[in-house]
């Protein structure tokens, strides 16, 4: 059996928790620097590689083919471009440009975020391991914090952050352990009012499935589907979810004029919705009409599917005998907390949600605050909103998990009147984009009321008719014009 001894000479190896006081050479840090960026290490390694074995010359035509190939698709087909190259460019440039080097150290120490090691002497700049920029104002990067960092510190110090970065706002979201996400909004793209929809004169020059709302961030018209799709509007209060009842049905007026369209609204703040009401083919503001209203275009939405049935059709076409349902509701979360209604409601709007996009019956609901209540049906919302909200869960409840850290920091947006009416959306691939709706005013509104109960219905009518419209461009234009 064998027998421990100790010696009692000191042991030559320093215990682990000793350490030195060097740092790792340069070389290796380059070596580990490399590992850490594949792409430009690759990238490098192939371009000096190809300029021995190929030539310089060749090399410069390879270079040049590559730039003018992508030039050419930038201009040919500029869809595909912003969605699938651009970002990469952009997210490229901004890690290279504005987070790396001296200058993202410079941020890092001006904000006392790079803690200086002990034993060393040598400052620790929080690493950036990606940065993305979905679009042209936000970026986000993700940073892996220094040792004995929290989430708390970096948020606390998010406003001297977007100072030292130079950006408007920085949103701060927890990635994972030692990780942090900064949603950095780096300029405002919408610092005008944008006009209300003009109306168009004729039925025929509107398109249900591009529905005109305001702009989107690269000054393109944002225009939504209301075909088979059903809207949420989310936004706190004051923060512009108005907008995006009255813009879309002044893009649509002369449907609703000409009985192709009927509005359904759901009041039960009597406020907002009232101000229209002429407009609606039924409107509800007491609990009890409310939930007649809404039993009714259940009805409807059944009544259609009979018929489609007995027709053997399976598609919706929209005509005066078949028309187009849209319910309006103005605060689901004060519907659905409606006692024992309450149960029903959200009966009906399942119903709605999963078999109206057949028949033409569509949804258009606002929310303040995205609760509980609200989320079981959140899903069933194809197009989702997210105007100003008060908490940072609010942009993910309402828009997908995951959409404030691309860019959704809708909570960061100030509650001040000049920024009522933008939000963000989601795009395909779940990217968020900012968008601002067109401003509609009470005299707009007013406007929309008589062209819709003024207009034609299913007369004769002449064109003098419309002589006391106080805005010349919408209108209707040709001189006798025969509806019905
Ligand atoms: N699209 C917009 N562009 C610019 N300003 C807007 C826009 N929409 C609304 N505003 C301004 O913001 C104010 C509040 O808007 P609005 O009443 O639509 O808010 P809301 O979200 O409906 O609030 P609430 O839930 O309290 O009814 C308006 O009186 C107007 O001054």
């Amino acid at each position: 059996m064998g027998v421990l001894t100790f010696s009692s000479k000191k042991s030559v190896v320093p215990a682990p928790d000793r350490q030195s006081s060097r740092e790792v050479g340069v070389e290796w840090r380059a070596a580990l620097w490399m590992l850490r960026h594949p792409g430009i290490t690759a990238s490098t390694t192939a371009i000096a590689a190809g300029t021995i074995e190929l030539g310089p010359t060749t090399m410069a035509g390879i270079a040049g083919g590559t730039a003018v190939g992508v030039c050419a698709w930038y201009r040919g087909h500029p869809n595909s471009y912003d969605r699938l190259i651009a970002p990469r460019l952009r997210s490229f440039g901004r890690r290279w440009s504005a987070y790396a080097g001296r200058h993202w150290a410079d941020v890092c120490m001006a904000v006392d975020l790079a803690p200086t090691k002990r034993r060393t002497g040598v400052t620790q700049i929080p690493r950036v391991l990606r940065v993305l920029s979905y679009s042209p104002s936000i970026d986000t990067v993700m940073v892996r914090m220094a040792p004995g960092q929290s989430v708390k510190v970096w948020e606390d110090k998010a406003e001297i952050i977007a100072d030292a970065l130079g950006a408007i706002r920085v949103a701060v979201e927890r990635i994972r352990p030692q990780v942090v996400g900064l949603v950095i909004e780096r300029s405002e793209p919408f610092t005008e009012i944008l006009d209300a929809p003009v109306m168009p004169a004729d039925s025929s020059t509107v398109d249900l499935s591009a529905v005109y709302l305001g702009e989107d961030e690269y000054g393109a018209d944002w225009s939504e589907s209301l075909i088979g799709q059903h809207w949420l509007i989310a936004g706190a209060t004051g923060a512009g979810k108005a907008s995006l009842i009255w813009a879309p049905l002044r893009s649509i007026a002369p449907l609703i004029r000409d009985g192709l369209v009927r509005v359904w609204m759901v009041d039960p703040k009597r406020m907002e919705l009232a101000r229209g009401r002429d407009v609606a083919y039924q409107y509800a503001s007491e609990p009890d009409e409310i939930v007649r209203l809404i039993d009714d275009f259940v009805e409807d939405c059944r009544a259609t599917q009979r018929r489609h049935a007995a027709d053997s059709k399976a598609k919706f076409a929209m005509s005066r005998q078949t028309p187009f349902n849209l319910l309006v509701l103005d605060e689901i979360a004060a519907l659905l907390s409606f006692g024992k209604n309450n149960r029903e409601i959200r009966k009906a709007l399942e119903e709605i949600g999963t078999q109206g996009r057949a028949t033409g019956h569509s949804i258009l609901g606002e929310v303040q605050e995205p609760s509980k209540d609200v989320l079981p049906i959140r899903d069933l919302f194809t197009v989702r909103v997210c105007l100003r909200v008060t908490s940072a869960a609010h942009p993910d409840m309402v828009l997908g998990d995951g959409a404030r850290l691309r860019g959704a920091a809708a909570d960061e947006i100030p509650n001040d009147p000049s920024t009522a009416g933008i939000g963000f959306k989601i795009r395909t691939s779940r990217v968020p984009v900012r968008v601002r709706a067109a401003y509609v005013d009470d005299a707009e509104i007013a406007q929309l009321v008589r062209y819709v109960t003024t207009g034609f219905g299913f007369r004769v009518i002449q064109n003098d008719k419309f002589d006391d419209l106080d805005n010349d461009d919408d209108g209707p234009t040709g001189s006798i014009r025969v509806v019905g």
